[in-house]
């Protein structure tokens, strides 16, 4: 483990590792999930329309951590092997005892993730997330909710590990844009704790 950088954004703050895997570690890994992995194809409903989000996703996690975000229940899948001890290293390195990860593959330049925050009720008042992304480099970009003229962009490589510490999410948006450039598959791990779950589960 190595120290991270830290990126003050005031309010809330980034903790940041450029080369958290090594190079053939991400790769092995990017490989193992593209290839193992049950994509899904999910749609949201917005104002009673549906439409196919731009990537495809999946949801691991504990038993119980049931997880809803644009109309979308996200039944867990048991941990797989492969990412058990990556949730455990992941966890003490942002000092977050995560029980879930939402997996992201933008397949494509064209595949996206607009601006939010992961604020959903079942991560509690201020969450933690921890975000390790593999493959292709892409931008992530941070906008400030109340004051939208201030941003902070990161060309996040292949084997980083960002955690948007407490703050984060309840201050600020944050998207993965789409690209003209000519780029390969990305894959991206989101770390969560799921720590309360909504009415009526
Ligand atoms: O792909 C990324 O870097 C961000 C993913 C994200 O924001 C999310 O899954 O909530
Ligand atoms: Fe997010």
């Amino acid at each position: 483990m190595s120290l991270p950088e830290i990126i003050e954004l005031t309010p809330g703050q980034l903790s940041y590792w450029p080369e958290w895997l090594a190079e053939h570690q991400a790769n092995r890994l990017f490989d193992l999930l593209l290839d193992k992995v049950k994509w899904r194809q999910d749609v949201i409903t917005i104002f009673g329309k549906t439409h196919s989000i731009p990537r495809l996703q999946a949801w691991f996690g504990d038993p119980g951590t049931q997880y809803q975000y644009s109309g979308m229940v996200l039944e867990p899948s048991p941990w797989p092997d492969i990412l058990k001890p990556l949730r455990d290293r992941v966890s003490s390195e942002a000092g977050e005892p995560f029980n879930s990860v939402l997996v992201n593959l933008y397949r494509t330049g064209s595949d996206s993730n607009g601006w939010h925050a992961d604020n959903e009720p079942e991560l509690g008042k201020s969450p933690v997330i921890a975000s390790l992304s593999l493959g292709a480099v892409r931008r992530f970009r941070l906008r400030n909710i109340s004051d939208k003229t201030r941003t902070m962009t990161l060309d996040l490589p292949s084997g980083s590990l960002l955690v948007m510490g407490k703050g984060v999410q309840e201050n600020w948006h944050h998207q993965l844009a789409k690209t003209s450039r000519d780029v390969g598959p990305r894959i991206n791990l989101t770390f969560r704790r799921i720590i309360k779950q909504p009415p009526g589960a």
